[in-house]
């Protein structure tokens, strides 16, 4: 597979408001965009721009949003996944697949509005991985 760039940092966390307070106060944030809902992946989502990636805050969107298991073993939330830009989506998977590692789904629309899909954490030294198609003017 092509390496791509670091896109983001997902942070999960029991309120995007605090952690946007932890993120502007603490660490000097000062481009944090509005939050929003994306119930087809079952999280709120706030961005915090870095010079070079973006933290992803997420916090549960309805009763079965995937970090609710996270979060009721880490309380205060935490580092819940990193995303690697590639170029193409479906090689990536057929390679992360032909690799033995187990991909959480078909690719699907992310928050930037391009495909994405996860591999097991279990499976990539404990990192939970989420795939995403290059947005187009990141190339
Ligand atoms: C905002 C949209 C999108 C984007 O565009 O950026 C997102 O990022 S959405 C982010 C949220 N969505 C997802 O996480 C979808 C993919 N996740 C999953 O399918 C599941 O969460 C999971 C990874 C399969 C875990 O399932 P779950 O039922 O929550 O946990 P288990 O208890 O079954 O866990 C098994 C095992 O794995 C460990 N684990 C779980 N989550 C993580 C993690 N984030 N990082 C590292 N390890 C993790 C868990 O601790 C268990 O280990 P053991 O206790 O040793 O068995
Ligand atoms: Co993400």
């Amino acid at each position: 597979m092509k390496l791509g760039r670091l896109n983001h940092v997902g942070v999960a966390t029991p309120s995007i408001e605090a952690s946007v307070a932890h993120w502007r106060d603490v660490m000097g944030a000062t481009k944090i965009h509005e939050p929003f809902d994306l119930p087809a992946q079952g999280v709120k989502v706030c961005f915090v721009d870095t010079p070079n990636a973006q933290i992803e805050l997420i916090e549960p969107l309805g009763a079965d949003s995937p970090i609710h298991g996270f979060l009721a073993k880490n309380p205060l939330g935490g580092q819940h996944h990193i995303c690697f830009e590639v170029p193409d989506i479906h090689a990536a998977r057929d390679e992360f697949i032909a690799l033995g590692k187990r991909v959480l789904g078909e690719p699907r629309i992310g928050a930037h509005g391009t495909l994405i899909f996860f591999v097991h954490p279990k499976d990539m030294g404990g990192m939970l991985t989420e795939i995403m198609e290059t947005p187009n003017g990141n190339h």
